[in-house]
């Protein structure tokens, strides 16, 4: 992988004081544990200074995220390997729990943590073209943790989510709007970007304190099943890296991804 040039996420405000959080780390935001850390100080940043919302994007041309770093996973440190995870579970609950009003503008492929990261906002608006978005982790041999389950639950119906989650299904642009995992497309990312800023407009004149404790009692349940069972999920993660199979599974999985890359 290209070695990091500059910071891994970008925070800016705009003039109505909307927050953009870029993901910057090339060539596919893969998520390790310093770009999770830097989006979690981030989101830190956003809710002290009371910025009323959060459009999340990526400065790549095509990928919003590709979801967590398989090196992360693949014969670990496990130490490094709890504070990643516990990490994640950290940037999870700020960002599906937040305030603030949150949208993803996603501009590229969301697979797996990806796709995570996109449903725990509010809003998602993806630009057309051949990117898919989905959970792909039975695909891999690997059970997405419930929270991510969850997640997936409360964007699109029930019925939808265990089909997309047993067969790790990604979702076409199309696809996603047809069932709801995308509330619009864009025709590029400034587009998406203002897609974005139009649903945050459209709270201008709701109470915020009304819409923040309706969005949190909303997400409560989720929230606090991870919150109850951190120790357990955590456990579970590190147990799963420790099995010969997995490790098996991931090794194979590199392998394939550094092929079709060679290509
Ligand atoms: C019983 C209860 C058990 C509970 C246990 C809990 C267990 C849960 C554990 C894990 C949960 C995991 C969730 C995840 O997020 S796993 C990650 C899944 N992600 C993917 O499968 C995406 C893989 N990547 C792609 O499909 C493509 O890269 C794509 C995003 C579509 C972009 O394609 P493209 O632009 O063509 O880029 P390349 O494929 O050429 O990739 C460029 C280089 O980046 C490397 N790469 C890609 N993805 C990742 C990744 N996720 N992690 C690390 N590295 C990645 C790729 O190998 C290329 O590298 P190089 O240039 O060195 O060859």
């Amino acid at each position: 992988m290209a070695a990091q040039a500059g910071p891994l996420v970008d925070l800016s405000i705009d003039n109505d004081g909307i927050a953009i959080l870029t993901m910057n780390r090339p060539p596919v935001n893969s998520l390790n544990l310093e770009l999770l850390e830097e989006i979690g100080k981030s989101l830190d940043e956003v809710a002290k200074n009371k910025t009323k919302s959060m459009i999340l994007t990526s400065s790549s041309p095509s990928v919003f995220s590709a979801g967590l770093d398989i090196m992360e996973m693949y014969k670990p440190d496990l130490k490094r390997a709890e504070i990643f995870w516990t990490t994640l579970q950290d940037v999870w609950i700020k960002l599906f729990g937040s305030s603030y009003i949150t949208a993803a503008a996603i501009n590229g492929h969301a697979p797996a943590g990806g796709c995570l990261l996109s449903m725990s906002c509010e809003y998602r608006v993806m630009v057309e073209g051949k990117y898919t978005i989905g959970l792909n982790e039975t695909a891999l041999g690997i059970v997405a943790p419930t929270w991510f389950m969850d997640t997936m639950c409360h964007t699109i119906p029930i019925r939808q989510a265990e089909y997309a989650l047993t067969t790790a299904r990604m979702f076409t642009v199309d696809e996603a709007l047809q069932v709801g995992l995308i509330d619009e497309s864009a025709s590029d990312k400034a587009d998406a970007i203002d897609k974005c800023k139009k649903f945050i407009r459209k709270f201008d004149k709701i109470p915020s304190l009304a819409r923040a404790v309706t969005k949190q009692k909303i997400r409560e349940g989720p929230l606090v099943r991870l919150q109850k069972n951190r120790q357990q999920d955590t456990a579970e993660f590190l147990g799963f890296l420790k099995n010969p199979k997995i490790q098996q599974s991931l090794e194979m999985y590199i392998q394939s991804l550094k092929q079709k890359a060679a290509k």
